[in-house]
């Protein structure tokens, strides 16, 4: 997240190239983050008789015994868990932006979590095992209509945050506009009043809620979930650091990701403020 005041100065054909990277790394993002969700939801898309979705958690990748197939899934998560953890830390940012500059530093960020999303996404090894299968085509239906729900929930909380902070685009913008950015604010929008994580409750109800699950799918959100609460962690250390007190307050006033949740803890004692 950017907290630039004023862009550096650069020359109209670095502005604009910025720009077009910009908008590359937001494009390239919009294209594998759909491909995450019809991976999940093992979307099968077939256009002039060709299917667009060749591979799905459970579906078309590689094949290999299932220890195999679980240590290769388990390390592309990782390589997404550390790329994730570490490019998001304010320190690596500070010291990240002595070589990309600041303008594309988020947009470089986006280009990366895109690629390891990408390499996740190709390389995953399906594990088909079924753990349990929902017999009744209703009950299926609304299994999936709860987690394409997940999924709506994380895409409008980035617009309730700030969709084109969080993406670069309003960074290069404002650089090609030669623009200062206004400080980056805290905000607790609709979603925001009622848990603090929306965007990663609704991964957790869009991985978790399937009409089948199989052992592939039950390591992904297993692991996905213990990472989210390790995001949720490091994110909220940040969010203390870049607004103090605010955020402290938040924390004692919303739960973390299940509503209503804290309301019944109100009456513990409250946490060391920030001096
Ligand atoms: C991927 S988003 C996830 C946001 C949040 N954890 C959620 O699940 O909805 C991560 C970015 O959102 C920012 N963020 C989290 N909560 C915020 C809030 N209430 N207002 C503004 N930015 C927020 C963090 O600083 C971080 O850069």
């Amino acid at each position: 997240m950017t907290t630039t005041e004023t862009a550096p100065p650069t020359t109209l054909l670095t502005r604009t190239a910025y720009l077009l990277y910009g908008v590359t790394a937001y494009v390239a993002f919009l294209v594998v983050f759909l491909w995450a969700i019809a991976f999940v939801e093992n979307a099968s898309i077939v256009i002039g008789g060709v299917e667009i979705v060749p591979r799905t958690i459970d579906r078309g990748g590689p094949s290999g015994g299932i220890v195999v197939a679980v240590v290769i899934d388990l390390g592309l998560l990782a390589l997404f868990a550390a790329q994730h953890s570490v490019m998001a830390r304010d320190g690596f940012k500070r010291r990240w932006t002595r070589l990309v500059p600041q303008p594309i530093e988020r947009s470089t960020y986006v280009l990366a979590a895109t690629a390891c999303l990408a390499v996740l996404l190709w390389w995953w090894h399906p594990i088909t095992a079924t753990v349990w299968d929902a017999s009744t085509p209703a009950l299926r239906w609304v299994l999936v209509a709860a987690s394409l729900f997940g999924w709506i929930l994380v895409l409008s909380s980035t617009f309730l945050i700030n969709h084109f902070d969080l993406f670069g685009l309003r960074q290069v913008v404002a650089n090609a506009r030669r623009r200062p950015l206004p400080p980056y604010r805290f905000v607790t929008p609709l979603w925001y009043g009622i848990v603090r994580h929306p965007i990663y409750l609704g991964f957790v109800i869009a991985f978790w809620v399937a009409p089948t699950m199989t052992v592939g799918h039950l390591v992904f959100a297993c692991a996905t979930t213990a990472y989210i609460f390790v995001g949720i962690h490091l994110e909220e250390r940040d969010l203390i650091r870049a607004f103090g007190n605010d955020y402290v307050d938040y924390r004692h006033r919303v739960p973390m990701l299940v509503p209503g949740l804290r309301a019944r803890r109100a009456s513990r004692p409250a946490q060391a403020r920030v001096a």
